[in-house]
C-alpha cells in the first residue's frame, strides 16, 4: 500500500513540476489512518529536523507536520500578526495546490512569543516573536479521516520525496515502541523568592488601585539523565490529558510542548468561538472533598473577581467583530485531571473579520494570562517577573488558507532542550490574593508536564 502511494505521489509531483510555473505545489491525496503520535515520532528518523503536533480538546482536528517547506518568521513587534498573514496570503498565491478525492487544504502552524517587548533569553533563542511554517509533509487527521499532504518547492521534490519514501518504509513495518522518559537528575524551582516578592508587591499594588488583575508566572527546571524526546512526553500528555488541546512545536532540537485546556479562539466561516477559563482549585482526593471545592470555587468572591476580568475583556473583542455574542450568565466548572477552573464557553456570530490572525491579535493576552487593564499589566509583568515567558502563554495553533482556523493559550506547557527541561505556570493576582495560596497554585498547575515527564508531585 505504502508502496504504491510512494510511486503515485512521486509521479504526481513529477508530472506536476513539469509544466508547472508557479514556485511552490501542494499536494493532497487521502491517507490510511496512522497513530498521529508514532507519525510525528518518526520525524527524526526520517531526517526531517522540524516537527510539530496539533491535536484539538475533541481530538477531531489533529494535525503532523514534517519538515518545513516555507517558514514565516518575524521578530516584528506591532506587527507581527499582520506580517504573518501578509507573507501567508503571498505564499497562498505562489502554490500550485493539487487534491485528490478531498477538500482538505494545506495549513499553516505555528505560534507567537508573550511578549515581544521583554528581552529575549537564550533559552527561547529558536522561538522568534512569530513564526509559523507550511511542513513538507503533514499529517491530517479530521473526525477520523486522514489525509497526507505534501507541499514541495518546484524542482525540489526529489530531496523531499527521499525523506517521505523512509517515512513510507517505517510506516509500513511493523511498528516500534515510542521513546520513554530518561530518569529525573535534578528538579529544581527557579526564583521562587523573587517571584514570592513580585506577588506581594502586586497584590499592593492593587490594592491601591494600580491595576484589577496581573497575571504572574514561574518555571521550573529538570535535568534527565539522557535526552528528553518530545514523541515520548506527547505520548503521555495525550494519555493523562484527554481533553486538552495538545501541541509540539520543535526547531532545532528544541521543542515546545504542552498540553492546554485554554481556548484562545477558533473562526469557522463566520462564527467563532472562545473560552474565558480563570479561576483554580485542586481535584479532590475523594469524590465528595472533589464536590466540596468545586462549589467553593463558583462560590468564592476572589476567584469569581479572577474571572470576570477575563469575561469582559473577551465578550467586549468579541462585540467588536460579531453581531452577535452568546456565553452562559455564570461561569461553569472544567474538571481537568489534576485541577478545575471556573469556565465560560463564548459563541460568536456573523463575524466580520475574515482572518483568524485579526481575532488573535485582539484576543492576546487575554486577562487569564496578562490582566486588566492589558497594557498596564503587560508592562508590570515585564517588570517584575523573574522568567522570560518566550513561548509560554502565548498563542499557538493553525490557520488554512481560507483564513480560518484555530489558536490554543499556551499553558501547561514546557520547554524540551536535550536532557533539560523548563516548565512554567502562572496564576491570576488580585486584591485578596493569598501569595502562598498562588504558590500552590501554580505547584498545581505543573503537575500535567511534571506528570508527563513521568515525575511524581513530591520531587
Ligand atoms: C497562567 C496559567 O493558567 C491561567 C490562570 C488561571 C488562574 O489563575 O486561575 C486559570 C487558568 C489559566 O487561564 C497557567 O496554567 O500557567
Ligand atoms: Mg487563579
Amino acid at each position: 500500500m505504502a508502496i504504491l502511494y510512494q510511486h503515485k505521489i512521486r509521479e504526481q509531483l513529477h508530472l506536476i513540476e513539469k509544466k508547472e510555473k508557479r514556485p511552490f505545489i501542494s499536494w493532497t491525496e487521502e491517507w490510511n489512518n496512522v497513530d498521529p503520535v508514532y507519525f510525528f515520532s518518526l520525524g527524526p528518523i526520517c531526517s526531517f529536523r522540524e516537527r510539530f503536533f496539533w491535536a484539538d480538546r475533541t481530538n477531531e482536528t489533529v494535525y503532523v507536520g514534517l519538515g518545513c517547506t516555507y517558514v514565516i518568521e518575524t521578530e516584528e513587534k506591532e506587527d507581527r500578526f499582520h506580517t504573518v498573514e501578509t507573507k501567508w496570503k503571498q505564499w497562498i498565491g505562489q502554490t500550485a495546490f493539487y487534491s485528490n478525492k478531498t477538500e482538505t487544504v494545506p495549513i499553516l502552524f505555528g505560534g507567537f512569543s508573550f511578549d515581544p517587548y521583554k528581552p529575549r533569553t537564550e533559552k527561547w533563542r529558536a522561538f522568534p516573536h512569530a513564526k509559523m511554517v507550511v511542513p513538507a509533509v503533514l499529517l491530517t487527521s479530521k473526525g477520523g479521516k486522514a489525509t497526507l499532504t505534501v507541499t514541495v518547492r518546484s524542482g525540489q521534490s526529489a530531496e523531499t520525496m527521499e525523506k517521505i519514501e523512509m517515512l513510507f518504509h517505517l510506516l509500513h513495518e511493523e511498528r516500534a515502541p515510542l521513546h520513554s522518559l530518561p530518569s529525573l537528575m535534578k528538579y529544581e524551582e527557579i526564583q521562587t523568592e523573587q517571584w514570592l516578592n513580585a506577588v506581594k508587591q502586586t497584590i499592593a499594588k492593587i490594592r491601591v488601585g494600580k491595576f484589577d488583575k496581573v497575571v504572574l508566572a514561574r518555571e521550573a527546571r529538570l535535568s534527565f539523565a539522557d535526552w528528553v524526546e518530545a514523541s515520548a512526553v506527547l505520548g503521555q500528555l495525550r494519555e493523562q490529558q484527554p481533553f486538552s488541546y495538545l501541541f509540539a512545536f520543535e526547531q532545532e532540537g528544541q521543542c515546545f510542548i504542552g498540553a492546554s485546556p485554554e481556548q484562545l479562539v477558533k473562526k469557522e466561516g463566520d462564527a467563532c468561538y472562545s473560552t474565558c477559563l480563570a479561576g483554580s482549585i485542586r481535584r479532590g482526593k475523594t469524590v465528595q472533598e472533589d464536590e466540596q471545592f468545586g462549589e467553593w470555587l463558583l462560590r468564592d468572591g476572589k476567584n469569581l473577581h479572577e474571572h470576570r476580568f477575563v469575561v469582559q475583556m473577551i465578550k467586549e473583542a468579541m462585540e467588536a467583530v460579531c453581531e452577535r455574542v452568546d456565553m452562559p450568565p455564570s461561569p461553569q466548572l472544567l474538571k481537568l485531571p489534576n485541577i478545575q477552573h471556573l469556565y465560560t464557553p463564548v459563541v460568536g456570530e456573523h463575524c466580520r473579520v475574515s482572518s483568524i490572525l485579526s481575532l488573535v491579535e485582539k484576543m492576546h493576552p487575554t486577562p487569564a494570562l496578562g490582566g486588566t487593564p492589558r497594557e498596564a499589566a503587560v508592562k508590570e509583568i515585564r517588570k517584575v517577573e523573574p522568567l522570560d515567558r518566550g513561548w509560554y502563554a502565548a498563542p499557538i495553533g493553525w490557520m488554512d488558507t481560507k483564513g480560518n482556523g484555530e489558536f490554543a493559550v499556551a499553558i501547561r506547557s514546557g520547554l524540551l532542550q536535550g536532557q533539560d527541561v523548563s516548565i512554567f505556570a502562572g496564576c491570576g493576582i488580585v486584591g485578596d490574593s493569598d501569595p502562598i495560596s498562588e504558590y500552590e497554585e501554580t505547584k498545581v498547575k505543573f503537575t500535567p508536564m511534571l506528570s508527563a515527564l513521568g515525575v511524581g508531585q513530591d520531587e
